[in-house]
């Protein structure tokens, strides 16, 4: 069976809810339509109920399988009980008043329905950029226990090639011990995704060829995350056609089983990361599913503003097998 085949008979009559702040846009009303008439989900969209309306007049869309709340109108004692709630959870860092002031954007809106459990995920970023997407998730929902980071990986798939590239989202600039957690989570999020995870550690070095910090890190790296997790097949620091090409593995890592074979790649750092996924989308013809966000203690998913319909309901489908 296909990997969303998998995933959807595993939700399927689950009525697992989930929450997409971006209700007003054409692409996530469509998803949700589809998601509902397919069994899969009961969703919740966020937004300006006039708006929502006529998006879906203009588009032919019949609403009734979907709820629809509107953060402006919300009943005045629900609200404070969700203030309160934020505030508690921010234990000291903010008050009433900003909080207050956060809840009037819909991410910390619906971030909040999952923090409170009306809600068991979200799915934002059609038309916010992924910092104003994951921050409340960041800052509410936080790490799973086991996790420090979390960081964000890709499902890139063609024909029934199917490989992670991380961290394509999350964090900026790393250092060795949070590419080495990027390593074990994304070596997680491949088993999954049905694969048996082989982690290349990526650089512009394959073991020892080029001298700089940059490469030490990966190289540091990839003994951190040995000695984390030692029966993980984990090999760097590798360059990408060393982790991928097994002749070109032959020549320049000779040794390793991992080389030639990976299909975990983890990025030196998220200027790599996230042209590198793009590159393998929009050149390779690689279809890109996610960011999936890895070690969150409840589903929240963000989407690229590229996403096109189709994408919101696999994203959707994936948040709500975490939710599982
Ligand atoms: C994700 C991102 C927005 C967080 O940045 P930020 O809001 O400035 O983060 P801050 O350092 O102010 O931290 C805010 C909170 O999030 C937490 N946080 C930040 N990054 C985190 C991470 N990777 N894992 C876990 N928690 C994290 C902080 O601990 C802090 O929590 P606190 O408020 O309870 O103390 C930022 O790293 C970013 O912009 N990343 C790139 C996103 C992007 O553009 N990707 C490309 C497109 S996909
Ligand atoms: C994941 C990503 O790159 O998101 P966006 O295209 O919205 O910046």
């Amino acid at each position: 069976m296909e990997l969303f085949e998998q995933l959807s008979a595993k939700i399927k009559g689950q009525d697992k809810t989930l929450v997409f702040p971006e209700g007003e846009d054409v692409r996530v009303q469509g998803a949700a339509i589809r998601l509902a008439a397919d069994g899969l989900i009961k969703p919740i969209l966020l937004g300006n109920q006039a708006e929502i309306k006529a998006v879906a007049t203009n588009n032919g869309f019949d609403l009734a399988a979907v709820e629809v709340i509107d953060p402006a109108q919300y009943p005045k004692e629900q609200f404070e009980t969700m203030v309160n709630a934020l505030v508690e959870r921010r234990n000291g860092k903010t008050d009433a008043d900003t909080a207050a002031k956060w809840l009037t954007d819909v991410n910390y809106f619906g971030t909040m329905l999952v923090y409170m459990g009306q809600a068991d995920g979200m799915v934002s970023g059609a038309t916010h950029p992924t910092g104003d997407t994951v921050r409340p998730a960041l800052q509410i929902i936080k790490t799973k226990p086991g996790s420090s980071r979390i960081s964000g990986a890709f499902v890139m798939q063609k024909g029934d090639q199917r490989y992670i590239f991380a961290d394509a989202a999350i964090n900026i600039d790393i250092d060795a011990q949070t590419m080495a957690e990027i390593a074990i989570q994304s070596a997680q999020t491949a088993q999954v995704f049905g694969l048996d995870p082989k982690v290349a550690m990526l650089s512009f070095s394959s073991k020892g060829s080029a001298k700089a910090p940059q490469v030490d890190k990966v190289a540091e790296a990839t003994k951190l995350a040995h000695e984390a997790a030692p029966d993980l097949a984990i090999d760097g620091e590798l360059q990408f056609d060393a982790a991928i090409v097994e002749s070109v593995a032959a020549a320049k890592a000779p040794e390793s089983t991992v080389a030639g074979h990976a299909n975990v790649f983890v990025f030196p750092d998220l200027q790599a990361g996230n042209i590198g996924y793009k590159i393998a989308q929009r050149l390779g013809g690689f279809e890109a599913i996610g960011p999936v966000l890895q070690g969150l203690a409840k589903p929240i998913s963000d989407l690229s503003r590229g996403a096109n319909e189709e994408d919101v309901y696999k994203v959707a489908i994936i948040t709500a097998a975490q939710a599982l």
